[in-house]
This record gives C-alpha cells, sequence and structure tokens, in this order.
C-alpha cells in the first residue's frame, strides 16, 4: 500500500464521516463541560465514522504529547459519586455488589431522574439503545454460538442476570425516587438497566480504587464486593478503541485538583480520528465486551486446550509428561496461537507431546532453548490444529447463517464467524511459509 493510496484513503474516510458538532446534544455536553473547568484547548469535534460510528477528531493539527483532555474528577462517576449521592441507603441488609452493578444502578435512576439530574447532559449523550453485545440476545439464540463464544456469553449472561436480580430483590420497598416518587423497584426496570450495565461495560475506564475509596465514606465501602476500579468518564468515553491508539490516558494533579487527563503519543493531522486503547483484547473478547471487532487485530489469536492438541496430533501422553503439564498449569490459559506466534504454553505443551523422551523438560522449556529440529515439527502440528480449528469454524458458521432466526445479535455473529474463517486461512497460510516461529 503506497503512500498516495494511504492518503485517498484517508481523505476517503474523512468525507464519510459526519460531523456532530453541531448536534443538540453534542453541544450541551460541551457547554457542560465547559461550566465546570473544562477547555476545548484541542478543538474536539465529534464526528461519526461509517466503521467506528461515533467518534473524536480535532479541527487542527495536533502535536505529539499535546493535550486532548482534562476532566476534573468530580465529573467522573466513581463508586464516590454513587456513595455520596445517597442512593446506597436504599439497599438494605447485609448484601455486596460489585462496581458494575451500583454503577449501572446508578446511571439508570439518574437517567429516570431526566432533566432534575445533575448528570443529565452526560446521560443524554450515551447512546440509547445500547450498543448490541452477543450475549445480551435473550432469546434461545445462544444455542447456537460456537462452544468458546457461548461459554463467556453464558458466564457475562448469568452475572447481568444474578445482579440485577439480586439488586431488585435488596432494594428498600418504601424508598422512592426523588423526583417522580414512584418506588426505586419500579423504576429499576429490567430493560433500563440492561441499558445501564451495557453502558458501564463498554464505556467505564479504569481508575486507582485507592484513590476513589480516599474520596469515598468509609461507611459505605462495606456494600463492595470487588475494588472500585470502573469510572464513567464524559467524553473520554467517545473515544473509540484502537491496539495502536496514539494517546495515554492518567489521573494528574494541578493546582490541588485532580484530573482524568488524556495526551497524545504522536502527531495527528486535522480531522485523524484519535483513539484510545481499551487493552490488548483479541476479537473475541471485543466482540463479546464491547460489540465490534477488528480486522487484522495484531492481539488477535487462536486459543487450544489439551484435550483436544491431544486428540488431534494423536499423541499418548505418559503420566510423567501430563503431570510436568499440570504442575506448571501449561493446559490451564494462553495456550494459543496468533499471527506467526506460538504462545510460550503452546511451544511447551506441543514440545512435551512430541518429544516423549527428554529427560529434563524445565531446562528446556523454561530456558526457551528447544532443539533447532523443533521449530518445523512445531509448524506441522500448529498447521494440523489450525485445519481442525478451521471445519469447525466453518460448521459453526454455517450452523448461525442457516438460522431462520433472526437478531442483531446473530447478524453481527454472522459477520464475525466469518471473518474468523478468513483469519485462521491467513494464519494456516503464514506457518506453511519457511522460517515461521
Ligand atoms: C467507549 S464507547 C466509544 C464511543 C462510541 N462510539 C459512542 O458513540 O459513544 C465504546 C463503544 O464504541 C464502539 N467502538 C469503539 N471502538 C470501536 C472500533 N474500533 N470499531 C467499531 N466500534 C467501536 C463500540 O460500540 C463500543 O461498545
Amino acid at each position: 500500500m503506497g503512500r498516495t493510496y494511504r492518503k485517498r484513503k484517508r481523505k476517503r474516510c474523512q468525507a464519510s464521516s459526519i460531523n456532530l458538532n453541531h448536534e443538540s446534544t453534542t453541544i450541551n455536553l460541551l457547554k457542560w463541560l465547559n461550566g465546570h473547568d473544562f477547555l476545548n484547548s484541542a478543538a474536539l469535534e465529534l464526528r461519526h465514522f461509517p466503521i467506528t460510528g461515533r467518534g473524536i477528531t480535532s479541527r487542527k493539527c495536533v502535536k505529539e504529547n499535546d493535550v486532548l483532555i482534562r476532566i476534573p474528577m468530580e465529573l467522573l462517576i466513581t463508586f464516590a459519586t454513587v456513595d455520596k449521592s445517597g442512593l446506597l441507603q436504599c439497599i438494605r441488609g447485609q448484601n455486596s455488589f460489585s462496581i458494575h452493578v451500583l454503577l449501572s444502578f446508578f446511571i439508570a435512576i439518574e437517567k429516570h431522574k431526566k432533566e432534575s439530574s445533575f448528570w443529565v447532559k452526560y446521560i443524554q449523550s450515551l447512546p440509547d439503545p445500547e450498543p448490541v453485545l452477543p450475549w445480551t440476545d435473550f432469546s434461545d439464540n445462544i444455542q447456537l454460538f460456537p462452544d468458546d463464544i457461548r461459554a463467556k456469553s453464558r458466564k457475562f449472561l448469568d452475572e447481568f442476570n444474578e445482579g440485577c436480580l439480586k439488586l431488585k430483590s435488596s432494594i428498600n420497598d418504601q424508598a422512592l425516587c426523588q423526583c417522580c416518587k414512584k418506588t426505586l423497584v419500579s423504576v429499576l426496570d429490567k430493560s433500563l438497566f440492561r441499558w445501564a450495565y451495557v453502558l458501564v461495560n463498554t464505556r467505564a475506564v479504569y481508575i486507582d480504587p485507592q484513590l476513589v475509596l480516599s474520596m469515598s465514606d468509609e461507611e459505605g465501602i462495606s456494600i463492595l464486593s470487588d475494588k472500585p476500579s470502573m469510572a464513567l468518564c464524559p467524553l473520554l468515553d467517545m473515544f473509540n478503541h484502537h491496539y495502536m491508539a496514539g494517546t495515554n490516558a492518567d489521573v494528574i494533579q494541578d493546582k490541588g485538583q485532580l484530573y482524568y487527563e488524556l495526551r497524545t503519543l504522536r502527531n495527528y493531522k486535522k480531522h485523524e480520528q484519535f483513539f484510545i486503547c481499551y487493552g490488548s483484547h483479541d476479537n473475541v473478547r471485543l466482540l463479546l465486551e464491547y460489540g465490534f471487532f477488528i480486522p487484522g487485530n495484531v492481539n488477535d489469536c487462536v486459543y487450544f486446550n489439551l484435550k483436544e492438541i491431544v486428540k488431534v496430533l494423536n499423541v499418548s501422553l505418559c503420566e510423567r509428561r501430563y503431570k510436568f503439564i499440570k504442575r506448571h498449569q501449561f493446559d490451564d490459559k494462553d495456550v494459543y496461537v496468533r499471527l506467526c506466534e506460538a504462545s510460550f504454553n503452546m511451544k511447551a505443551v506441543l514440545f512435551v507431546c512430541v518429544f516423549p523422551n527428554v529427560l529434563n523438560y524445565d531446562a528446556v522449556v523454561f530456558s526457551d532453548c528447544y532443539p533447532s529440529e523443533f521449530r518445523q515439527i512445531m509448524n506441522d502440528c500448529i498447521k494440523t490444529l489450525l485445519e481442525y480449528k478451521l471445519c469447525i469454524m466453518k460448521e459453526d458458521s454455517e450452523k448461525v447463517s442457516s438460522t431462520l432466526l433472526q437478531s442483531k445479535h446473530l447478524s453481527l455473529l454472522k459477520t464475525f464467524l466469518e471473518y474468523r474463517i478468513e483469519f485462521v486461512e491467513t494464519m494456516l497460510y503464514q506457518f506453511s511459509e519457511p522460517n515461521i516461529t
């Protein structure tokens, strides 16, 4: 791909994006932020992009290490915000809740309060309906999902259902909404809670839990079942994800005031979209937690488990070799292949499988000094394993494509499964090349 091609592509992308700065939700959000010590010094502009949806650019060129946003701490929604709001006093009993559930409870009730909420301009800027995540398909469609995606979807769904039920059953029956005097239990219906829960899932950023605890009331802390490391940060949550995001976020102190700050790590052209990195996530994680995937994602990988490796490679493991793998938990997680590379655990498992007579596996595996002939043998094994996965993935994709059932969730999954086949085919091609590690 030449420079001129990339330049034209970028221009086409800018031309097809739509400026959202004139929309009332954007104007109101920026006005509200301006009124609370936020300076739009980087001339940020919200635009709708064809692939990523709404995202952020600037009307001017931005230099490396420039500040994109600096949001004062009191505009972040953290456990301390929920604690100080008095909402937790509506919860009776000794039940404890995750920070995810508590933030969801808070924004659900604030959404219901409409204009009487301090957060109304922020809440109006949030997407409604919420993004489509495969596990929020509440029909029986989850049965059609491939094994790996179905297992994870069920886990997400169980956590959501459990959190929702526990919260609703713990809210004091007499507790009323401050704005409409309806009971909070009746206000918090499942679809409102789902909206809030998915938004927290897709938009919360990491915050140092110790900092949050230092800003909270000691009495309220006992309601937490995990660390309060999630926060909603207006405007920061308009940035889309890329694994190569050229930005860095941090909490900083300026003249005694704490801010959540985002800076650039490189120069940006006018109207180039800014990204942040949500983490080194593979595409299945992006799909399940955020409702999208990125073709060519460098963090994408194909996972295997010991049972299928042994079956596909037709290996019989003696007790000594099996125990070695188990003792070091090599088969527990991170047994994967990604573009041009096998993970540490994958290499270890394959080595033990195909070299039965090594006396000291520890010495080889932990020094990463494998015999020279292992590389070619490993690549051949990986090719066989990928061919096996490809057959399964084709069947999975066929199952989803041929169903007469319809939902946004299923069509998202269908697109993803088709992409996943292409991804494994590319990997197979790469592992067929000589000199691949
Ligand atoms: C933190 S929000 C980012 C802003 C969001 N686009 C909006 O309109 O408010 C995260 C959501 O944005 C979308 N998103 C983020 N990065 C994306 C990407 N690289 N490609 C497609 N969608 C993306 C997904 O719907 C995700 O759940």
